[in-house]
Parts: C-alpha cells; structure tokens; sequence
C-alpha cells in the first residue's frame, strides 16, 4: 500500500508540513498549488525540499476550467497548462489534477470535452507527465465520476486518466459499483476523504468539513472496495478540507491520517481477499469486553483522601503490591487502584496532572494481538522496568499520553491480582454500595482533539460512535459522544470542551492536559447504594430542589419517587426505553468526580438533559484551591 496526503490536509509551513508527513510514514505528498504559492521557495527548491524528507509527489493540483472552453477560454486554457507544466518539470511532479469546469461560460459536450483531453494528453505527453481529471461534485456540466470516466475513456490517450475522489462520489450519494467497471490503468489516483453526515452546500461541506477515513459517515469503505476490486495498486491519496486540521498539530493529523488508511485498507483486505492480497495482515479489530481496572497516580497525603473517598462509595481495601507501593480497591466487579510510586509513570503522570487517572486496564480477548494491532495503527507500545513479583502487562500510550493495559482470559494475566497483589484484611470495612461495574469512563479533551481519540478507539478496538451531543454548560457547549461495544459492556464518553470556562474546560486547564475526568460506576439498585453511601458519611453533590419540582412535572412521576430522588440527590431520566438514574460525588480536586448509575429496561444513554443541572451544582463545588470535601 502506497499512502499519501495532499498538503493542504494540515497546519504549517511547507516544510513543517512534510517533516510530519514524512515522519507519519507517508510515501508520498500532493503538493497543493496554494502551499507552493505561499512558500518562499523556488518549484526547484520545493521539490528539492520534498525528496529530502524521503517523499514523493504524487500530484500537483489542482488545474481549473479547463474542459469545453469557447474561444478564447479555449487557447488561454491550454496556455496555462503550458505553464504549468514547466512548474511541474522544475518541482519534480508528473501528475497534474484537473478537477471539472465550474466556469459559465464552459460549454458542456462529452466529446467537446474529449477532444479538449486528447489534446492535452499530446501535450503532457511531450513534457513526459500525465493529466488526471475529477469530477468536481459541484462541477457545471460534469459532477459524477461516471461522466468524467466517459470523457476520459473518449480522450483515449494514454497520458489522460480519472482520479476518483471520495468525497464528491460519495457526497452525492453515486453508486460506487460503477468504480468496478473502470481499468486500473485508467485510474491515476484515488483521493481519499470522509465527512460527516451534516445538510449543507456541497462546496462548504467540501472545503471545511472533510476528515480522514473512519472519522466521518461516508461509506468510504464500500468506495475503497469498489476501487480494489478494479486490481487499483496505484497510490491511496487523503484530501481533507478542513478548518479544525488546518489549525491544528501537524504531527498529530499526520499520525491520524496514516492510521485511518491502514484502518482502512485492513477492513478492504477482509471485504475484498481476493483483491487486496498484497496487504500486510494484522489482527482483525480487538473485542473488549470491558474495563478491568483504573489507576490512579497519587501522593500519599493524596491517596488517603482518595482511599476515603472510595470508602465512602463502598469500596474495600482488598491488596497490597508485592513490591510496589500500590494498593487495590475492590467492590462488583470493579477494581481501583491507588498507585503512589516514586518513580515510574504513574509518579510522572502525577508530577504533571497531580491526582489524576493515569492508566485504564482493558480486558480482551488477547493481550498480545492486541498490541500487535495497535502497533500496526501506529500506537505507542508503554513499557517500564518489571519489579520482583510483577507480569509483563501489555501496555499502549492512549491519545492524551496515559497508558492503556491489556488483560486478557488465555495469558498467566488472568490472575493479575493474586499475582501481584497480597490481601490485606481491611479492619475498617466500609457499607457495600452494591456497586457492580463500571458502567462508563469519561474522558475531557479539547474539542479539536476530539477526532483523534475517535479514530484511536475505533481503529483498534471492535468499537463504535454514536451520534455526537451536546452538553451545555453554563458556559458553553461541550460535545460528547460515545466509542462502545455492541454489548454495551464497554463505553468511553469522549467530552470535547470548546472553551475553558466550562467545567471540563476548567478540568483540561488544571489538570494540564485531557484525561479520565469521571468514572460512572453501575448498580442495580440506586437507592440501596445512596443508603450505603449514607452509612458511609459519604455526601454526594448536592443537586437543586428546583430541578425535582420540574422533573416530577415533565415525566409525571410519582410524588412518593420524586420525594426518594429528591432526598438522595438523584438524577432522573426516561427515554422509549427505559429508565436512569445518577448520583454524583462531590468534585475531587479540579473537577474529577465519581458518578453512580442504575439503568432499567433498555435505556442506553447518559442523561445529557440533566447535565446543565448537575454541572451548574459541580461548579459551585468547585473551590479556589481544591481538595475534596468528602
Ligand atoms: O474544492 C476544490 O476546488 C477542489 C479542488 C481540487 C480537488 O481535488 C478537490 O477535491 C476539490
Ligand atoms: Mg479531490
């Protein structure tokens, strides 16, 4: 598989843009006529620049209204062209995009077209480079890839072949079993792009709302098989307009874009064997069935007022390390870890973020296939000094840099905690909350990182989005949305904060960088658990009288159940589905906090209609300099 990316895909100047495209492990660039043109350096000097990182050209693009011109258009047309095929020869590009006319005064005519195609192809050829034409979906007289193919196949030159481009083929809905009619000899370049599914102008959807393969709602997947059918080995290019990615880290859109193709082509392998064969093979997407542990990186001062915070949620204290100073927590199925090592990760991840979650354990099917996996995708593989006693516990950097462990049933993992854990008799036991997994970790991040983590969970893990929603917070809109399994044993809410006056903006601010901000943990029975955490004296986040009165109107429940909800605190909501209910712990330190839910009947969200409340209440918790008030 040969990958590229066009230049205009990300932020910088040229040559911080091909320093991160080539160290993403690209094989090639589109150089966009634009980026040239705002560069100081001479065509020479760029192309010098691109084979210098170890890159290739794969385009100069694009070349405008050029097909069915009436004189003069016409003669002045193929003018340019001549023009720019000298900039080509001195940069070093042999393949010139032509996108479809969008002019006026174009005129249309499939063979008009062809003509003016053949001609050009003699002239290209002259020079020793090739034309490609796209078809633009907003091109006048031509906008579907089977038109274009029509011109191109009439043109009937060697030098003049289609690129097909994701986006337009896709963006007005063509059938792309049309692609499966084409040769592959005909076919100069396939441009790759997704967007999501919004209802907008073609061109602003175009121009600002592209993104990588995988991350959008376009069926890039049925188009990308549709393509590998033909025998197409030519190179996979990504396009992508868009306003966050130009604004953003070059490196890291680079490192998306790579993992998005090899995502890509990994699911065209399995589609298409026959016609993918050449394609590295890698685990298939990783099963997880759920979070096996969270740890916590703390000082000592800290992990006592976390230990009790814990307590006072029905937590036990169930081990110690072997060797190192770690201590487990245990209630369910749901194990807690307290790490306040000296050294290590945990001890820089708390050096950086203070008390924070530093590490998510995942359980899976195979640890080791899963790394492998993760390796393929370009993750980070996390590994540090094994201590006496200790299992080598597969191990990847996760987006914000907090590591994520495998465990797995098949490996000497399974007996992770007898291993390395020695029971400690816990004399001051506190009341079982009768908590029973964790239902789901939230993760806050700033919104433009939020692609990112998307295509990161969804690429390794047997994983899927729902749809984004949106939080408001009294100051601003945080969008939120789900990666979960289909069992729904598994959800990671991602929490995208667009300023830092909300209260995961406040959290992403004070805690210098995005990470776990809660852990929702589940019950059966809610109201035994708010009794437990009474027992407890433990006080959860004390949530407005208003908030009853208006819920007891709007679903029409109940006075007696609206009195219990009022009395503990709990937050309610009703879908066709089913029931929820949450209970909120106070904020610990800078807005982290613990949340417990109980689900009935089929209710697979998260309350989003009780956010504003609950976040008004949190912000009130917060304090100027913060410790919990548990
Ligand atoms: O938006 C455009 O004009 C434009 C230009 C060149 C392309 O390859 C493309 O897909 C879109
Ligand atoms: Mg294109």
């Amino acid at each position: 598989m040969k990958t590229s990316i066009a230049t205009v895909s990300i932020s910088g100047d040229l040559s911080e843009k091909l320093a991160a495209i080539a160290a993403a492990g690209f094989d090639g660039v589109e150089i966009f006529e634009n980026d040239l043109l705002a560069s100081d350096a001479s065509p020479a000097e760029a192309g010098r620049m691109v084979r210098d990182a170890g890159l290739e050209i794969t385009l100069f693009q694009p070349f405008r209204d050029f097909e069915g011109m009436p004189e003069p258009h016409r003669s002045r047309a193929f003018d340019r062209a001549e023009r720019k095929f000298d900039l080509m020869l001195e940069l070093g590009a042999e393949l010139m995009l032509v996108c479809s006319n969008v002019s006026s005064v174009s005129l249309g005519g499939i063979d008009r077209a062809a003509d003016d195609f053949r001609e050009l192809g003699e002239h290209s050829a002259a020079r020793g480079l090739r034309v490609g034409y796209e078809a633009l979906a907003w091109g006048r007289h031509i906008n579907d890839h089977r038109d274009a193919w029509e011109i191109v196949r009439r043109a009937d030159h060697a030098n003049v072949g289609l690129i097909l481009d994701s986006f337009h083929t896709l963006a007005r809905k063509i059938d792309v079993s049309s692609i499966r009619a084409i040769p592959k000899d005909k076919l100069f370049l396939i441009q790759l792009a997704d967007a999501p599914q919004i209802d907008m102008d073609l061109i602003y959807w175009s121009r600002h709302f592209r993104n990588m393969p995988g991350e959008g709602d376009l069926p890039v997947r049925d188009f990308m098989r549709a393509v590998a059918a033909t025998g197409y080995d030519g190179y996979l290019s990504l396009e992508i307009f868009n306003d966050q990615f130009r604004g953003g880290s070059p490196k890291s859109i680079s490192v998306d874009g790579r993992r998005s193709l090899i995502y890509l082509m990994d699911q065209v392998r399995r589609d298409e064997p026959e016609a993918a064969a050449g394609l590295p093979e890698i685990p298939d997407r990783i099963a997880v069935s759920g979070v096996e542990f969270i740890e916590f990186a703390a000082s000592e001062a800290e992990a006592r007022e976390l230990a009790a915070f814990f307590r006072g949620m029905g937590f036990r204290k169930s081990g110690k390390h072997v060797s190192k100073d770690v201590t487990l927590y245990r209630q369910g199925g749901i194990n807690l870890v307290i790490n306040t090592e000296r050294e290590g990760f945990a001890h820089s991840s708390y050096v950086v973020h203070g008390t924070s979650v530093c590490a998510l354990g995942l359980k899976v099917e195979n640890a080791a296939a899963t790394v492998e996996r993760a390796r393929a995708l370009g993750a980070e593989i996390f590994s540090q000094p094994v201590g006496p006693g200790e299992l080598t516990i597969p191990a990847i950097r996760g987006v914000g840099g907090g590591v994520i462990y495998f465990i797995d049933q098949t490996s000497e993992l399974r007996r992770v905690w007898e291993t390395e854990f020695v029971p400690v008799a816990g004399d001051d036991a506190p009341q079982d909350a009768s908590l029973t997994a964790i239902d789901h970790v939230g993760q806050t991040m700033l919104h433009e990182e939020m692609l990112t983590w998307l295509l990161f969970y969804t690429a390794i893990f047997r994983t899927r989005k729902t749809p984004m929603v949106d939080i408001i917070d009294p100051a601003g809109v945080v969008r939120s949305q789900v990666i979960e399994n289909d069992e729904g044993s598994l959800r990671l809410t991602l929490n995208g904060a667009e300023n830092r006056r909300t209260f995961a903006g406040h959290f992403i601010n004070e805690s210098f960088g995005s990470s776990v901000q809660h852990v929702a943990f589940g019950t059966d029975d809610i109201f035994a658990a708010a009794a437990a955490l009474r027992a407890n004296g433990f006080e959860p986040l004390h949530i407005s009288p208003n908030y009853y009165d208006d819920v007891e109107a709007r679903f029409g429940l109940d006075p007696d159940l609206a009195d219990r909800l009022r009395a503990e605190n709990i937050l309610y909501d009703r879908d066709e589905s089913g029931e929820y209910f949450q209970l909120y712990s106070p904020n610990y330190g800078e807005g982290f906090f613990f949340e417990i839910v109980e689900r009935r009947g089929g209710y697979r969200g998260y309350g989003a209609p009780n956010a504003p409340f609950r976040i008004a209440a949190q912000k009130r918790h917060l304090r100027p300099k913060g410790m919990p008030r548990a």
